[in-house]
This record gives structure tokens, sequence and C-alpha cells, in this order.
């Protein structure tokens, strides 16, 4: 018998909850909906995931799922119970808690498990893994593998409850299913059901993995051949010891990756935040910027208020002698008489923040041929006073040199020629003060340059990856 469709319920402004054909409820959009509009907004309930011992094995590992009522169910109860516990006086947990609650007692339970689970979003915020579950509107949208919308899990701001929403990442007419992905899914489509199924326990119905269409398959899959080809890089560097210049490199090689596949979701944002945190770190000023700007320019079309957190992203937290301080960045900012005040510092980072959606391409922060021009001068005044410095030194060791050698040569006068052979310094020491200051032998040029070309480099910004890579410390 068919499933009577029940009415219409009360979801939102724009949505509401009706019964679909194939995956029992589901939210539909009642008007248009336009790109970046917040479809609904509720608050959730957060668990700290490493509490309750799931790791990444537990969440893939088909035993943990398949097996009766196991040891391996217990984190589950434990989470229940917490639940049960926190969330005295919500209607709609105490509701879903109990009755997983009393599912869990009895033999054969991992589907209850797996509604549990279904309705939590694992997520790793900052650096602790966390897992969201959600509130009864947002637990009701499906998955689709090509969703029309994601949801997004930010801070209320009280730094205590977790605010679920989601946000149209294209335009939806009215009457359609809004869909979000419950999983990042960059796989083909056989490879996207089975991690459905073990993760989820349902067989994915949405229209991409419907659609048998070849060019959509095909596309879809030059696509994923693409994803791998751009996060590559951060595979092999994890591989390797990963360093935080390394992750920088290869994470903006990523993001520019996920950009020109257009993938505009908490990924991106969250890794934009990572590589200006990195930046921050070590006082990047234009790259701190640079990231912050990508970031924020995600977390605002996810219609996300996350912008304001990134505040602190901007303040580096050490600075590092070495490592390009630049007077126009935000790490300097930061120590500015003008910007202590808050209110004025959150106005100008407001600004700076929100000024580039359209950031600049990374090309445009390499520094301009003048100020190439006036480093170089810079840098050959340096070398210049290096190698006057670097003669002064010669000209002490050969005065020592000279005044040990001194009663030796008396002693012995045939074994002098031997010794000028042997060393230009101490040759150009015989024969007077003027030549005492020689070009420095090729060991010390070469060590000269390689502090010259880092100083160039660093202050300026250019050849960031290759040079950064090799001299900076990690
Ligand atoms: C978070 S709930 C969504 C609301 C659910 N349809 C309901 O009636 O409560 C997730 C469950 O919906 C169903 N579902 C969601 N997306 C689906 C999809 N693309 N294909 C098949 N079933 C889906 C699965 O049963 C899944 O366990």
């Amino acid at each position: 018998m068919e499933p009577t469709t029940p009415p219409p319920q009360p979801a939102g402004r724009l949505c509401e909850i009706r019964r679909t054909k194939k995956k029992g409820l589901g939210l539909y959009a009642k008007v248009d909906i336009a790109k970046a509009t917040i479809i609904s907004e509720e608050i959730s309930v957060e668990f700290d995931l490493g509490k309750y011992k799931f790791s990444a094995a537990t969440w893939e590992d088909p035993e943990f799922w398949e097996g009766t009522r196991s040891y391996r169910l217990q984190p589950v109860e434990d989470a229940v119970s917490d639940l049960i516990a926190m969330y005295k006086d919500d209607a709609f947990v105490q509701t879903v808690a109990s009755q997983l609650s009393r599912s869990l007692s009895v033999p054969g339970l991992s589907d209850h498990a797996n509604l549990f689970f279904t309705n939590c979003q694992p997520l790793k915020l900052t650096s602790f893994p966390v897992s969201i579950f959600f509130g009864p509107i947002t637990c009701a949208f499906n998955h689709s593998c090509s969703g029309n919308a994601t949801f997004n899990a930010c801070g209320t701001g009280d730094g205590v409850n977790l605010v679920t929403n989601v946000v149209a990442i294209k335009p939806i007419k009215a009457g359609t299913e809004i869909t979000i992905s419950y999983m990042l899914l960059p796989f083909p489509t056989a490879e996207r059901r089975l991690r459905l199924r073990k993760s989820y326990r349902f067989e994915c119905v949405c229209e991409l993995c419907m659609d048998m269409n070849p060019e959509t398959t095909e596309s879809f899959a030059k696509g994923i051949a693409l994803m791998k080809e751009i996060e590559a890089p951060i595979e092999r560097d994890n591989k390797k010891q990963k360093t935080p210049w390394l992750f920088f490199k290869s994470a903006l090689q990523v993001a520019e990756g996920y950009r020109k596949l257009q993938i505009k979701d908490m990924r991106c944002a969250v890794l934009w935040e990572q590589c200006a945190s990195v930046a921050a770190y070590h006082s990047d000023a234009l790259r701190t910027h640079y990231c912050l700007r990508w970031a924020a320019a995600y977390w605002n079309t996810l219609g996300s208020d996350r912008t304001e957190a990134l505040h602190p992203v901007s303040l580096s937290p050490e600075k590092h002698p070495h490592w390009g301080n630049t007077t126009l960045g935000l790490s300097s900012m930061a120590d500015n008489e003008l910007f202590r005040s808050r209110t004025q510092k959150d106005a100008l980072l407001g600004r700076i923040l929100m000024a580039g959606h359209e950031a600049e391409s990374y090309d445009r922060i390499k520094p301009k041929e003048e100020d190439l021009a006036e480093k170089e001068k810079l840098a050959e005044q340096k070398r210049a006073e290096l190698l006057a410095e670097l003669g002064e030194e010669e000209e002490k060791k050969k005065k020592k040199k000279e005044a040990a050698a001194v009663p030796k040569k008396k002693a012995k006068k045939k074994g002098s020629k031997k010794q000028n052979g042997r060393k230009g310094a101490a040759c150009g020491a015989e024969k007077g003060s003027e030549e005492a200051i020689v070009p420095a032998p090729p060991d010390q040029v070469v060590r000269l340059n390689a502090v010259e070309d880092r100083e160039q480099t660093e202050a300026s910004g250019a050849g960031w990856e290759e040079v950064g890579v090799k001299t900076r410390p990690h």
C-alpha cells in the first residue's frame, strides 16, 4: 500500500517536509530559492567524537555495523545516554534518543546505530573531531551525490550552541526537493554507492546514481581524475614529513583545483582558512590576506557568519624574525597603535576581508618591478658591507697568523714557500696591508649569495615556494 502523504509540516518560510517517492520524508522548496540563500537554520547537538572513541577506522569498519550487540556498540550507547542526560528539555532529542536507547538493548541493532549516525555528521572543526547530531529539520534533508544545497555548521557565538544551516548552492525552483551531500564523494558511481551503503546503510537513488547517461558519467569521471590529480600533492606531502610550508604549497594547488572544478563547499573554506593560519603563523601578511579573503568569500557563499571568527586567524601568534614581515599586512597591523582598539581593528579587518570577494590572482601579489630594483640596490649595499666585514675578519685572522708564523719563518725559511702557495688570503697578507681585502674564497661567495638570495626572496615573497621549502626552518 502506498504510504499516505503527511500534511506538509512547517519547516520554515522557504521549505516544507513532504513524503518522497523512495526516500521517506524529505524537504521541498516552497518558493523559488536563489543561490546562497539560507534555507534552514537550527540549533544542533555537538559531540566530541574523540570522547566516544569513534575513529575513522570504526566509521568505515563493516564489522562495526554488521556485528550484533558487540562491544563496538558501546560508544553509541554512551553517546545516547549522554544525549538523554544533556538534553533533558528537548523533546526531539529525547524521543530519538530514547528510541535508540530502547533499540540498543535488543540484539541485532546495527540498523539503529545507523539511524543515529544518519542523523549525525562527523566533522572536523578546528583541531578536534566532533560530530553534529542534527536538529529535526536538518535531519530530514535527503542525500544527493550532486546536492543543490550544502549544510554548514557554525557556532552561535555563545561558545555553547552549534547552529546548522542549509544553504542553496544552486538556484532551486519551487516544488523541487532540496538535497545535501552527506559525504564528500569525489568517486565514480559504484564507489560512491558502496561508501554510502557502508557508512549510512542506504542504496542511493539520487539522480546522479540513477543517471546512466554516459555523458554525465564521463564528465564526472573526468572531474574525479582531475580531483585526484589536484589532491595528489597533499597526499604526497602527507607521506613525506609534512611541514607547514609544504602543506601551504600543496594546499594552494588543491584550492586552485577546487576553484577550477567549481566546488564550493566547506572543504574550500576550511582549506583557505588553514592556509591563512599557516601564513599568519609565519607572519606572512600578504598571504594571510589573500587566503583569508578566499576563506571569507567561501563562508559567505555558504551563508556562514564565520567571517567574523576569521579575525583571530590574522593575528600571528608568533613572529619569526626571518620571515617576510611586510608593513602592509594584517600581522603588522595587529601591532600598530592605531589598531589596538578592538572596534577599530575589527572594522578595518572586516573591510579587508569583505573587500575582495574576487580576490586577486595569486600572481598579482608578486612584487612590482620597481620594488625589485630597490631591493636589489639594498642587497648590493648589504653585500658590499658583508664583503668589507669579511675582509676585516680575514685581515685580523691573517695578522694573527703572521704573528704566529714569524718565529717559525725565522726557524724554517724554506718551508714558507709551500705555505704561501696554499692559501690566497695568507698570500695577500704577506704582500702588504692594502691587499688584505681580497675576494673571499669561492665557498664564502657562495654562502654570501645564498644569504642574500634568501633575504631578498623572503622580503619580496617571490620564489617563495622553491626557496621557502628548502631554507626556512619548520
Ligand atoms: C537524514 S535521513 C533523511 C530523512 C529521511 N528520508 C526520513 O524519512 O526521515 C537519512 C535517511 O533517508 C534516506 N535517504 C536519504 N537520501 C537518500 C538517497 N539519496 N537515496 C536513498 N535513500 C535516502 C535513507 O534511508 C537515510 O538513512
